[in-house]
């Protein structure tokens, strides 16, 4: 089998920005030696038996199409990959993979697949006799591993919005059970698994992919530790730093996300977004959906009141507060205005990152500067 890519810059198909869909595709033989910058970007890779619903995760979470629409979606038959740098926080790619790969083919390069990979997403359909998926996730987790045990090994557990609540806690506990037994008997206890129950027709994919991309930012613990301070002064209750193009959460404070809390966060990005395409464009069409003015406040009929904010170009926080908290609106703003200039420095303000070319290091397998794009 001969391997190759199509590759689509998220630039030219998000119509947060303006542009429209209409993805610019290019093929590629898959080049080992090929050094350009996209391709030296860290990697999530996306893998799972044929109609798990791969191509689905992809196109709901960073290019936002209705989960509806992926019912037409035709089988991937080659690897794709989607550099979504250039409109997101997060500067990385997804590779998506057909079903059908073969490890054991001599054109698949696995030295130089898995090299570059800061996590591996493995999808298990739920809603399918999932015996078969589970001798492919240990084939090909293990396979991964001896190439670069630095990978994050993420499994969704997918299309559960056909379960019960029942039937899901025991679908989780039973694909556990039986993928940890297999590594186990492998002499594999070290590798370490992670499960997530996803839908692309709720939320969850979200928060299971804000998950995986913030095991890959190694300023986590710095991010969450100014969000505490900030909503502790503020008298905030809960704050999500959003990557406005996928709605992945960066970051939040430490206490516990409620999925409602972060389904309200996601709704309120949504609509600043289109009415911002609506009405907050030129005349000609010029200008973009989200920038250093945006903001946006909705109060809610419970008392509480959401706060959204342009944090960098990429980045927005969205608070959840109370009525009664917001009277102080000219200390949250102060302390709005110093948890910005925090977060710039954090990340060393833009142009020392922008264009950078990402190259593994020995101790994590991802050098953070370059996991993260310029403001
Ligand atoms: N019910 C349900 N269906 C889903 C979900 N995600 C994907 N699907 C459906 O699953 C089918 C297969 O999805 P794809 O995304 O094409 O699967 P894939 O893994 O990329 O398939 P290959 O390209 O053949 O490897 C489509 O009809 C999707 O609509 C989900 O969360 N719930």
């Amino acid at each position: 089998m001969n391997i190759q890519f199509e590759e689509a810059t998220l630039s030219s198909s998000y119509s947060l920005l303006g542009s429209g869909f209409g993805s610019e595709e290019l093929d590629q033989d898959l080049d080992p030696e090929d050094s350009s910058p996209s391709s030296s970007r860290p990697r999530i890779l996306l893998m799972g038996l044929r109609r798990s619903g791969k191509s689905s995760i992809q196109k709901v979470v960073f290019h936002k199409m209705s989960p509806n629409e992926t019912l037409f979606l035709e089988s991937t038959n080659k690897i794709y990959k989607d550099d979504i740098s250039s409109s997101s926080f997060v500067n990385f790619q997804i590779w998506d993979f057909p079903g059908q790969v073969d490890f054991f083919d001599p054109t698949f390069d696995s030295e130089m697949i898995f090299k570059g990979t800061g996590a591996l997403i493995f999808v298990i359909d739920a809603q399918d006799d999932y015996m078969e998926a589970l001798g492919r996730l240990h084939l090909t987790v293990s396979r991964a591993y001896k190439v670069n045990p630095h990978i994050n090994f993420e499994v969704f557990i997918h299309k559960v919005d056909g379960l019960s609540d029942e039937h899901k806690i025991e679908t989780q506990r039973d694909v556990h059970q039986r993928a940890n037994d297999d590594l186990a008997d492998a002499g594999l206890e070290k590798l370490h698994l992670s499960f997530y129950l996803t839908s692309i027709y709720d939320h969850s994919i979200f928060e299971a992919f804000s998950k995986v991309v913030q095991k890959l930012i190694p300023q986590l613990p710095v991010l969450e530790n100014l969000l505490n301070i900030f909503i502790s002064h503020s008298g905030i209750e809960k704050a999500f730093l959003f990557d406005v193009v996928s709605k992945i959460y960066i970051a939040t404070d430490s206490s516990p996300v409620d999925m409602q809390s972060y389904e309200l966060c996601c709704d309120m990005i949504d609509v600043v977004v289109d009415v911002s395409c609506i009405y907050g464009l030129m005349e000609d069409g010029g200008g973009c959906a989200y920038d250093s003015e945006s903001l946006a406040i909705i109060k809610l009929n419970n008392t509480t009141v959401l706060y959204l904010k342009e944090v960098t170009r990429f980045l927005a926080l969205v608070c959840i507060l109370r009525e009664e908290s917001f009277e102080r609106k000219g200390l949250i703003d102060y302390n709005f205005h110093c948890f910005r200039k925090a977060i710039h420095e954090v990340f060393e303000v833009g142009s020392l990152f922008e264009g950078s070319v990402w190259r593994p290091t020995s101790s994590s397998g991802i050098k953070q500067k370059e996991l993260l794009n310029g403001f």
